[in-house]
């Protein structure tokens, strides 16, 4: 199970993250209460070790805006909320970047469909942490698709067994309040997503 943490803002939660076994940390650099700068992206992605996905997160922006964020926090890889056509994909594609391509569950399903490399099937309203029905999703994904929205460390096994997804995402669920990570919560997600066994 891929298991990504996203919305990190301070060094000692993406210490945290990858002590933690995450597989990818997210830095939101588009409106949120988790948004940071690009340079304070950089500080933070320089302290993961290179196994670990580093993933600056976008909502709308053009291509170019992506662009030059991206490169200027020294990301690993881009995640595009909002509906975005083939093409802002296409123009991404020269980056050298892991593409990630986010959206709800009415969005297409299949990764990869977009030229993106990871999909993301998340809530209507992305960070905000609402959970919904998880389980309509079930079999419809294809390929390296991460279920999103509305998770936590008490109910991760619950929407892995639901959805059957390849990989986790999540940020409000491992917080205490909008924007403010908690290592404990971090650890908690991470070890309840990995020791999620889906039933037969
Ligand atoms: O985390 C945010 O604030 C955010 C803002 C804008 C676009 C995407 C954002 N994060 C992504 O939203 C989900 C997590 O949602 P939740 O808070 O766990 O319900 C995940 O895909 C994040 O990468």
């Amino acid at each position: 199970m891929y298991v990504k943490i996203c919305g990190l803002r301070e060094p000692g939660h993406v210490a945290a993250a990858v002590e933690a076994g995450a597989d990818a940390v997210g830095f939101v650099l588009t409106r949120s209460p988790r948004r940071i700068a690009p340079a304070l992206a950089r500080e933070l992605a320089a302290a993961v070790p290179p196994h670990v996905l580093t993933v600056a997160v976008f909502a709308g922006e053009s291509p170019d805006e992506v662009r030059a964020a991206a490169l200027e926090a020294g990301v690993r890889a881009v995640q595009l909320h909002g509906d975005h056509p083939r093409e802002d994909f296409a123009a991404l594609r020269d980056l050298g970047l892991t593409l990630v391509r986010a959206g709800s569950a009415s969005a297409d399903p299949h990764c990869g469909a977009f030229g993106e490399d990871l999909l993301i099937v998340d809530a209507p309203r992305p960070g905000s942490g609402e959970p919904w029905d998880w389980a309509a999703v079930r079999g419809r994904p294809t390929g390296r698709w991460m279920l999103a929205g509305g998770l936590d460390p008490a109910n991760v096994a619950e929407a892995i067994d639901a959805a059957r997804p390849w990989g986790v995402d999540v940020s409000s669920g491992v917080e205490t309040a909008p924007g403010m990570k908690d290592a404990g919560l971090i650890r908690e997600f991470v070890a309840a997503a990995r020791g999620a066994v889906p039933a037969r």
